[in-house]
């Protein structure tokens, strides 16, 4: 053979650094495996946000997790919306006394139906099972009708995340397979068919949520909020949405970490086009609109009113069932989401924040607990590690921070 002339090598060595530029994760892989390097790799962003502008170059890292989560969540939608407008809502109590619908049962078994269908082998922590189905058959039928007249319009759509569910007994299984542990161990979704249940019942702000988190990450958040005008920048107050019947309702948002996050119009079929959304600029953190939640149990009204007081704000809080509150945040309607702890023992749910997270961290927002730790996902079914939530733009999260650390520790004297 004779012998490579110099100037190859130096082809070769361009070749090599344009594909780890370019496809990093599958040039790590690759590498690995050639190298027989054995332990996990981390997700790598697959290549600079400059490279993201021209999507023929190479495809986007979860795309087809994050397309599986919108459809499947607008098609959750479907079934949430028909039974919001209904005014039997099959509401059931828990053993922790809080309330579940007709409605969580039927837009859990839909999600993990879909999930399943696309990602056989992936977990679900899911915040609903088939318990109350399996002892009650009228209860099981009522949601069986609901989940079989649930279908997207588009037929491609609905091929695309597995077309409906075969049977009763395969809603049951699917409602049943939200019974992950969690972990920090590969991928596993975290889903909350409804969240804000009190506000779904009360008539207020509620929001289907489902996130993909890699190795203890929240990666890809996908939230339905029904009730949310479309308009990005309509003006944000306590009553925002109330009115499900008025038109232009129902917002998508979506996010990949590393990728941004978008808005689009909830529809009934196939995919609406994104909007990019992102947190308003807060120069002054005395100019800001914060979000709290409806039901004080959930949150410390009293305390957020001292944290909002001693950081100068003036204006009232803006109370809002639901991750809705996250989505508004990252998209500008409103700038900081308190949510400080009512009791010692409560533990925060996984399903309650990881795709407000996401979504917020995507959009230039920090989220932490109270006391500005990260907060842990890879634990369990719950943020057992952190105590209350904090979630701002990052040029101000700190600031917050300390004074939420300061209107605490002056409750312990
Ligand atoms: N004592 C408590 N402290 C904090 N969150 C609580 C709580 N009791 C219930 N929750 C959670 O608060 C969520 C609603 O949050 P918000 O007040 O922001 O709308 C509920 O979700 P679900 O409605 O999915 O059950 C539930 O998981
Ligand atoms: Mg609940
Ligand atoms: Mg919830
Ligand atoms: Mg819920």
């Amino acid at each position: 053979m004779p012998p490579i002339a110099p100037y190859r090598y130096f082809f070769f060595a361009a070749v090599i650094l344009a594909s780890a530029i370019l496809q990093p994760t599958t040039f790590f892989r690759a590498a690995a495996r050639i190298l027989h390097i054995k332990q996990h790799l981390p997700v790598v962003n697959p290549a600079p946000a400059f490279l993201h502008t021209n999507r023929t170059l190479h495809t986007m890292a979860y795309e087809k997790e994050l397309e599986l989560a919108l459809l499947a969540v607008q098609r959750a939608a479907i079934l949430t919306k028909s039974v919001y407008s209904s005014h039997s809502k099959g509401t059931l109590t828990k053993t922790d006394s809080s309330p579940v619908t007709i409605g969580d049962f039927g837009a859990q078994a839909l999600i993990i139906a879909s999930i399943k269908s696309a990602f056989p082998d992936d977990e679900v922590v899911g915040e609903e099972d088939a318990d109350d189905l399996r002892a009650n058959a009228d209860l099981k039928s009522l949601v069986w009708d609901l989940v079989q007249q649930a279908k997207l319009s588009d037929s491609a759509a609905e091929g695309s995340i597995g077309g409906p569910i075969k049977s009763a007994d395969d809603m049951l299984t699917a409602l049943d397979g939200g019974a992950s542990q969690g972990g920090n161990k590969g991928r596993i979704w975290a889903l909350d068919p409804i969240d804000g249940t009190k506000g779904f019942l009360r008539g207020g702000q509620y929001a289907v949520c489902l996130a993909l988190m890699v190795d203890g990450v929240p990666t890809v958040g996908v939230i339905g909020c029904p009730n949310l005008p479309v308009d990005d920048k309509a003006p944000l107050d306590s009553k925002t949405g109330f009115d499900a019947s008025s038109e232009g309702n129902g917002v998508l948002f979506g996010a990949v970490k590393g990728q941004g996050a978008t808005s689009r119009a909830l529809t009934d079929g196939k995919l609406a086009e994104p909007k990019k959304i992102t947190m308003s600029p807060l120069p002054d953190v005395s100019q800001a609109t914060f979000c709290e939640s409806v039901e004080a149990g959930h949150s410390s009204h009293g305390d957020q009113a001292a944290i909002a007081s001693k950081l100068g704000i003036t204006k009232d809080s803006v109370r809002m069932d639901s991750q809705a509150k996250y989505c508004s945040i990252a998209r500008g309607a409103g700038d900081l989401y308190l949510r400080l702890p009512t009791s010692k023992t409560y533990q925060e749910k996984i399903w309650d924040h990881a795709a407000g997270v996401v979504l917020v961290q995507e959009a230039g927002g920090e989220v932490s607990d109270a006391y500005g730790k990260p907060l842990n996902f890879g634990i369990g079914r719950t943020l057992k590690e952190n105590k209350g939530i904090i979630a701002a733009p990052k040029s101000v999260h700190a600031q917050v921070i300390e004074v939420v650390k300061e209107v605490l520790s002056a409750k312990k004297d």
